[in-house]
């Protein structure tokens, strides 16, 4: 029997569309080695494009194909220089985020080579950690608020509700469970000053006295920044309250070689989003030379979160792929130091992809 998975392409705005294609390309590729599976891969229209278009950046078609979908692939959304007359960007992937309920943002960081980190000592794997994002509340509650530029002031709040604390520390617990590694979760906070943060511990504690395996710590958000720099083989799984880990997520992603090299998901009970962490990058944008990593890897994390053991096995070969691409320093984009365009980076992934799916056919 084939199972078709429906995906949903949202390429974008600036450098979104051009490393979207990349990963679709790869999609393609794969899909004969894989055995009863099969992609349906339908483009919508979405972000400033669709917005400059139509007036609606998020249109009701495009929201019900990401809804009824097996996940979502998006490049990236959102253009300095565009804005609502409210002062605030176009930023769909938050409602997305919202509507959809993609409570997890996962966010992994691995070093694939020594010289892609400005830190001294680190080499392949030595920094392996993923950082968990609630994307649902925190201080993005209080993004609808529009501010009166004539008042006295102007107030955001954050919110952090047990449902959202409870289900974005398990699925830390459980990645951490399922890493195997240092089996240790850290809770990033700001307890010592915020009673949501309180309220936000107060949770984790309950919720990490179900995983006897797995050592819960807390750190406070400044330390963990240093942390971060200082000591990044210390983490494992981190979780985080949305506009910490916005924040962190950065920085995570500058140790090991820029925005380009982060991928993303943004995981909920019925629906997924897949994305680089990077944004529109309009300073690259049309010249062809945006890392494409970021957004191979988010497509490998799709892989490996529908549920079937053939995109399980793609999303490893993927993975390995892409890992056996950048042992090699020269394999990089401009963003890294290196000389390759965009598409002759995917070339490269693409032919150790197709080699190592076809060795596994010679042996099946
Ligand atoms: N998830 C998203 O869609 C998302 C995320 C972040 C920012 N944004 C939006 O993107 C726009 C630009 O934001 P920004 O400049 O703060 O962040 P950015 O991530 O687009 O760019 C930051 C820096 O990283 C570089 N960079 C990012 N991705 C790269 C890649 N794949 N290859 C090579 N270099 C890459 C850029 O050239 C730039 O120097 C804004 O409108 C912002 O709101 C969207
Ligand atoms: C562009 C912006 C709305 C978005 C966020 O804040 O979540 C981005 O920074 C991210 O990390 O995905």
């Amino acid at each position: 029997m084939i199972k078709t998975f429906k995906i949903v392409v949202l390429g974008g705005d600036g450098i979104g569309p051009e490393v979207t294609d990349q990963a679709v390309r790869l999609l393609r590729e794969m899909e004969p080695y894989l055995s009863g599976v099969k992609f349906d891969l339908a483009e919508h229209r979405v972000g400033v494009g669709e917005y400059q278009r139509s007036g609606n950046a998020l249109p009701e078609s495009t929201f019900e194909a990401c809804r009824t979908s097996d996940a979502v692939l998006l490049g990236a959304m959102g253009l300095p220089n565009v804005r609502y007359p409210n002062g605030k960007e176009i930023a769909p992937q938050l409602d997305l985020r919202e509507r959809l309920q993609l409570f997890g943002g996962i966010r992994p960081i691995r070093l694939y080579h020594e010289s892609d980190t400005p830190l001294k000592g680190y080499g392949k794997d030595e920094i392996d950690f993923v950082l968990v994002r609630e994307s649902t509340e925190g201080l993005f509650y209080g993004r609808d608020v529009v501010a009166d530029l004539d008042a006295d002031e102007a107030i955001n709040e954050l919110r952090i509700s047990r449902v959202g604390a409870e289900r974005v520390c398990r699925l830390a617990f459980d990645l951490a469970r399922k890493r195997n590694k240092a089996k240790k979760v850290s809770l990033i906070d700001k307890a010592n000053v915020l009673s949501s943060m309180v309220y936000f511990r107060h949770i984790f504690d309950q919720v990490a006295k179900d995983y006897p395996d797995i050592t819960p710590e807390h750190v406070y958000v400044d330390a963990a920044s240093l942390f971060m720099v200082r000591k990044p083989d210390a983490f494992d799984v981190m979780v985080t309250e949305n506009m910490f880990g916005d924040i962190l997520s950065d920085l995570a992603a500058g140790l090991v070689g820029g925005m380009g090299m982060a991928p993303s998901a943004d995981i909920g009970e019925d629906a997924a989003v897949f994305q680089p962490s990077h944004g529109s990058a309009p300073d690259i944008a049309g010249q062809g030379i945006a890392n494409p990593i970021a957004m191979i890897l988010s497509a490998a994390m799709m892989l490996e979160w529908l549920d079937h053991t053939e995109t399980h096995r793609a999303a490893v070969a993927l993975e390995t792929a892409v890992s056996e691409v950048l042992s090699d320093p020269s394999h990089r984009t401009p963003d890294m130091g290196g000389k390759m365009s965009t598409t002759q980076l995917t070339d490269a992934v693409s032919s150790s992809l197709q080699k190592i799916l076809d060795s596994q056919q010679l042996n099946a």
